[in-house]
């Protein structure tokens, strides 16, 4: 998304035309009415990442447009990222102006931040860094004592004080607390998140028993849900987000979530039967979990079919999309065995054709 097609004044004319762009899509599916959730006109991303461009003495953010991408468009402000991201973006390039060593070869700033104040910058560097760089990163640091500080180059990431922020979401007025660490998978829309989270709380009420949960991330969903279900199992490839769920569990303290990290096939082929359980979904308990209800938050591929064979067995199934196309396919498939009784659009996303949706299925 570039600069220019953010334009808050025609926000509610675009989610009225992404709505109407799913309503569309759906079309051929049994689906109730939609539930529209959406976001902030301006200022909802809590991450943003800008290419920075060196012109004689200047240099200044820019991004580019996927049909030139050779001509770097300036960025001084972005509407679409956080307050807090705007008010550091002119005050890190004036602090590095002028010190060579952390502006020479800098071809990109990252931008991690909270809603709570925290942010995390990473620089990234076309050259090795080095003490000299660390040392003079230390002084930047300590002009933006808040701040977190990473310098990247190829073989190397330098952390100055530590890689993550902490997130803390309101959901239904208690707070959830999120170690959200750099390059990791993270809602983008804090407040969208908020209003997920509160869509799946609402949408699984009626659920009790267990809840198995795929693509669990950070523990987004898994931590505010722990409280429908008796245990619930999460299962998430990415190694990180698996410690950060970890962490995350014991930090708000529930006591009936255990996180696998496993690849989704490997989980639906060993719960679909394909040879012994793996030890590390025994360890978790997986061969007493029973579950009534099964949440999928799937990357834009969707539900591969062995996955999609695995959540036919389950009564109720909670669906979070970025995709809607895959969503449609996967529902698809579905409808021979589940119908659905929720459906939600939440716009993650303004300004860009990128839809997430939520689904609830109920077995026939
Ligand atoms: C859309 S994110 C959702 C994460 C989490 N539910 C949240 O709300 O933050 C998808 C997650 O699926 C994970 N993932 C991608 N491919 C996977 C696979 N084949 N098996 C298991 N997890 C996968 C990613 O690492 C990522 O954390």
């Amino acid at each position: 998304m570039r600069p220019d097609q953010i334009h808050p004044e025609h926000y509610t004319a675009q989610l009225q035309a992404k709505q109407a762009s799913l309503s569309e899509l759906m079309a051929d599916l049994e689906l109730p009415s939609m539930e529209i959730f959406e976001s902030a006109p301006s200022h909802y991303r809590m991450r943003a990442e800008f290419r920075v461009w060196h012109e004689g003495d200047d240099l200044y953010y820019a991004m580019f447009d996927s049909a030139d991408p050779r001509t770097p468009i300036r960025v001084d402000q972005f509407l679409a990222a956080s307050t807090l991201i705007n008010e550091l973006m002119p005050k890190l390039l004036a602090a590095i102006k002028d010190v060579p060593v952390l502006r020479h070869k800098l071809f990109q700033v990252d931008f991690l931040t909270t809603t709570t104040g925290e942010a995390l910058i990473s620089m990234l560097y076309h050259k090795p860094i080095d003490d000299v760089w660390n040392q003079a990163a230390h002084e930047l640091n300590g002009l933006f004592p808040a701040c977190h500080f990473i310098g990247r180059s190829r073989k190397r990431k330098q952390i100055l004080t530590r890689d993550f922020v902490m997130e803390t979401l309101t959901v239904n007025g208690r707070k959830y607390h999120y170690q959200q660490v750099e390059n990791s998978f993270t809602q983008p829309n804090a407040g969208i998140s908020e209003k997920m989270l509160e869509w799946a709380l609402d949408v699984t009420q009626g659920c009790s028993g267990d809840l198995l949960e795929m693509y669990c991330g950070n523990g987004n969903f898994s931590i505010p849900l722990a409280r429908r279900f008796d245990r619930v199992i999460g299962t998430e490839i990415a190694k990180v987000s698996v410690n950060s769920a970890s962490l995350n569990i014991a930090m708000n303290g529930v006591n009936n979530v255990q996180v696998v990290k496993m690849a989704s096939e490997d989980v639906s082929a060993a719960l679909n039967g394909e040879g012994e359980l793996p030890k590390a979904l025994l360890q978790a308990g997986m061969d007493t979990l029973s579950p009534s209800t099964v949440l999928v938050d799937p990357p834009r591929a969707g539900l591969d079919d062995g996955t999609v064979e695995l959540v036919r067995k389950v009564d109720q199934i909670l669906y979070i999309s970025c995709n809607p196309e895959t969503l449609k396919r996967n529902l698809e498939a579905l409808s021979t065995t589940h119908k659905v009784t929720r459906f939600a659009m939440f716009d993650q996303f303004p300004y860009t054709h990128h839809v997430e949706a939520g689904v609830f299925l109920e077995r026939i």
